[in-house]
């Protein structure tokens, strides 16, 4: 696999660092206040603000710039309590047998400290911080959780805000350079407008969008960037599943949709021959689809754990089933995603084809647009909210029960033995057809 971007083109010293000038005099005179004297404005600081702002990225360059030897480790898992335990007692000792010339300690991520599981850990930082010869940074996105007090006490405390836009532009565009993809500045603008602040973000929606497409310009970037933490519609996740050139990209696909993972495991099931054309493609894919539903069945009888093997599947499994990703001449066929085979069940009756259509007009209706429209546009977001909003939107509509009953039965809700015993694949060319007439 590739070197993400993010950390390909993470700034090496502290004048590469864009937007945070307050922070980096800062950290400079706390650094030197290390280094020119023995007693030190403080002995750890703590730069805390939102994701992929920098926190890491200048703590590192610090240490590079300064020529200092950097020790890190996550301070959220727990294996590393021991660890920062021996530190304290070999900074005590050696900080003052070797001198100048010294380390740079970096505890990443305190607030993923689990304060009842790692009672421990808080104190451990505590003790050595309090014992130190070495210059120590911690980081947090959220700082002020109560039982962070005690280390809140006894660090010095430096904010890191968001991006703004034009830093976060000229981030993207030397990337775009370094790479030589031509980026156009309303795609970067698009870019930087979604990923509110966020430089791992943007960077990696760059790479996503570069890869995918070969080219950034403002259609590829809106085909394939979205909001962050936006949850994605079926069709998107679908997308960014199958379009995936990271493990990352296709794990946040699959654990970041609106619809949940039974339904996310049809939605595949059905589109997996429709995006793979080699033969031992689709062959894999099924296979990680079919180990995900086994996983899955473990995990309702309660062993929860085992959900995240079903998204590993789900989502990285199945996008990685395609050999032909791996040819760098590749690019990702434009495919026009179809709802889950179970929609056959409806098209299966005449009795059930009247509910759908007459449900069909009656949403096109209220909002003024073609039926078919409202099939492929509406129907799927009407079908994932419809439990939520059920009052409001029977009533609105004046559905009668067979029309609840095809919405019910979009949802994924089991369908009845009837129906589930002429679901056979035969009935798929059934559905596909009805698409296709309608539109
Ligand atoms: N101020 C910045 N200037 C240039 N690049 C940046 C800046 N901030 C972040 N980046 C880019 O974003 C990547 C992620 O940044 P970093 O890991 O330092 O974020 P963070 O604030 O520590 O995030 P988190 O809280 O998620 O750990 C870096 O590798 C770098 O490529």
């Amino acid at each position: 696999m590739p070197l993400q971007w993010f950390l390909k083109y993470r700034p090496k010293s502290l004048q590469d660092i864009e937007n945070q000038d307050d922070v980096k005099k800062e950290i400079k005179e706390w650094i030197e206040s290390w280094l020119n004297s023995k007693n030190p404005t403080s002995k750890a600081i703590l730069l805390y603000g939102p994701p992929g702002v920098g926190k890491t990225t200048i703590a590192e360059a610090l240490a590079r710039d300064y020529k200092l030897e950097l020790i890190e480790m996550n301070a959220s898992d727990t294996r590393n309590i021991m660890q920062i335990r021996s530190i304290a007692e070999q900074a005590a000792i050696t900080g003052s047998l070797f001198g100048v010339r010294g380390k740079l300690i970096l505890l990443d991520e305190v607030d993923g400290i689990n304060s009842r599981e790692d009672a421990g850990a808080i104190d451990a930082i505590l003790e050595l911080i309090q014992k130190t010869k070495y210059p120590i940074i911690l980081t947090a996105n959220d700082p002020w959780d109560p039982s962070l007090r005690p280390l809140r006490n006894a660090v010095k405390m430096i904010e890191l805000k968001r991006l703004t836009k034009y830093p976060m532009r000229r981030i993207l565009k030397k990337i775009c350079d370094a790479e030589k993809i031509q980026c156009s500045d309303d795609a970067l603008d698009y870019i930087v407008e979604q990923s509110e602040g966020d430089a791992r973000y943007a960077i990696n929606m760059l790479q996503g969008v570069a890869e995918g497409y070969g080219k950034v310009t403002a259609e590829t970037v809106k085909e394939l960037v979205r909001k962050k933490d936006r949850e994605l519609d079926p069709f998107e996740a679908l997308r960014d599943i199958f379009w995936a050139k990271y493990y990352w990209q296709a794990k946040n696909a699959a654990t970041s949709t609106q619809i949940d993972y039974e339904l996310l495991m049809r939605w595949l099931d059905e589109n997996i021959p429709l995006q793979y054309e080699a033969l031992e493609d689709i062959w894999r894919a099924y296979d990680a689809l079919s180990r995900a539903s086994i996983f899955l069945s473990r995990a309702k009888k309660g062993e929860w754990d085992l959900l995240s093997y079903v998204f590993d599947l789900m989502g990285p499994g199945v996008a990685f089933a395609s050999l032909e990703k791996k040819k760098p001449t590749y690019k990702a066929k434009w495919v026009k995603y179809q709802f889950p085979q179970y929609i056959q069940l409806l098209a299966k009756s005449k009795e059930n084809r009247e509910y759908l259509d007459n449900l069909l007009r009656k949403i096109s209706n209220h909002l003024h647009n073609s039926s078919t429209k409202t099939l492929e546009g509406i129907l799927p977001y009407l079908v994932q909210y419809y439990k939520k909003y059920k009052d409001k939107i029977d009533k609105e509509l004046e559905l009668t029960e067979g029309e609840k009953k095809i919405i019910s039965t979009l949802s994924g809700e089991k369908p009845s033995e009837e129906s589930e015993a002429s679901g056979s694949r035969a009935g798929k060319t059934g559905t596909r057809r009805y698409y296709r007439r309608r539109s």
